[in-house]
């Protein structure tokens, strides 16, 4: 594949570790970050990047905190913003946007508020014919930066333009797999954040690998009934997007998630947990927003309503599995 020029819109862990990958790779890169002084930091020094420590800038990334000219002369974008700030960014990209500019994004969760997945957000801001696609997977930023081996899926509803993203940004660490199925890729990648939270509350508690494996697997059930509202296939959250990236954040403390619930499992009140972070936890907005589509759709997900029930109303964590432990299932969650 041709070096592309590719504008990576987003300058936290995930658009940084993107970016280098893809300088690496070939691709001239650019990374807008909207904080001027941390881009002016990056253009200082980006030999220690704050989170994914001794990953060095290759030359073909540049920073810059200009957005208006970095949308202009790309027509590929890849948003790495947070869910929070993302219909935002596109806002802000839209007026310099050209017709056949690719809109990808690497944002996992829901719209706050409103609830709506990624791509109906890009639909509703630029339009049906926009070439969008979605990158997801379990992806680490920190081991991506790394170079470590990875794989993820490229969705889009247009089964062309997630081809083309995937060869573009494919390579022999990075490999990457065209699909159609962008609603369950979305689904996936939101709702395995809360349910992180969740298996990382259960081994704060000090309950062992049995009851992570049920609440991964019982999650799982969720994550497919919540994608029926979608019309989204069962077997389309069996891939990387749904259980891979499931498996990857309910079981390894680099999800910041799981590191969430940990610390809530622990005793820690969730400001004190938050700030030891000091990043995104996407799973925070993403419960409070499955909670209001599973009352607005009557929907029984009892794992991400005992979560958002300790995140927002203040619900002990040990109070709450005791709740999921005596709902005394007549018979086992089924996918179908
Ligand atoms: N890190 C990872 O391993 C992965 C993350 N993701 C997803 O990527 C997305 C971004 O997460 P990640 O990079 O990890 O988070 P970080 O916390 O590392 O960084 C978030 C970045 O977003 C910036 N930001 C905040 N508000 C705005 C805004 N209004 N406009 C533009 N930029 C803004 C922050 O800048 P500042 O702090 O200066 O305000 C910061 O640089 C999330 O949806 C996450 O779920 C997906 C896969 C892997
Ligand atoms: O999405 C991720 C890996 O695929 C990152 O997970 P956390 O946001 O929980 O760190």
């Amino acid at each position: 594949m041709s070096p592309k020029k590719i504008a990576v819109l987003g300058a936290g862990s995930w658009g940084t570790a993107m970016a280098v990958m893809m300088a690496r790779a070939g691709h001239h890169i650019t990374l807008w970050g909207h904080n001027p002084s941390h881009i002016k930091q990056l253009k200082i020094d980006n030999s220690n990047v704050e989170f994914l420590p001794g990953t060095d800038f290759p030359s073909t990334l540049s920073v810059t905190d200009q957005l208006e000219e970095t949308v202009e002369e790309h027509d590929f974008l890849m948003l790495a913003v947070p869910s929070h700030a993302f219909r935002q960014t596109l806002l802000k990209c839209k007026p310099q946007l050209k017709k056949d500019t690719i809109v990808s994004w690497i944002t996992k969760g829901f719209e706050t508020g409103t609830g709506l997945l990624a791509h109906e957000i890009v639909i509703e801001t630029l339009g049906k014919d926009t070439k969008l696609a979605l990158i997801s997977g379990p992806s680490f930023a920190l081991e991506v930066a790394d170079n470590l081996p990875t794989a993820v899926v490229v969705a889009s509803t247009d089964i062309e333009v997630a081809t083309e993203v995937a060869d573009i940004i494919r390579n022999s660490n990075f490999l990457t797999f065209p699909t159609k199925h962008l609603a369950s890729a979305e689904i996936g990648g939101a709702m395995k954040n809360i349910l992180a939270i969740a298996a990382g509350i259960s081994d704060g508690l000090g309950y062992g690998a049995n009851a992570r494996a049920a609440l991964i697997t019982l999650g799982l059930t969720e994550m497919v009934q919540l994608g029926h509202v979608y019309n989204c296939s069962e077997s389309s959250f069996l891939g990387l997007a749904g259980v891979g990236d499931l498996v990857l954040t309910c079981t390894d403390n680099k999800s910041r998630n799981r590191r969430l619930g940990l610390q809530l499992g622990q005793g820690k009140k969730i400001d004190d947990a938050k700030q030891t972070i000091g990043q995104e936890v996407e799973g925070i907005h993403a419960a409070r927003e499955v909670h209001a589509i599973c009352e607005k759709w009557s929907l029984d997900m009892p794992i991400c309503i005992q979560t958002y029930r300790i995140l927002y109303e203040g619900l002990a964590p040990d109070v709450a599995v005791r709740y999921l432990l005596s709902r005394a299932q007549l018979a086992e969650p089924q996918l179908d």
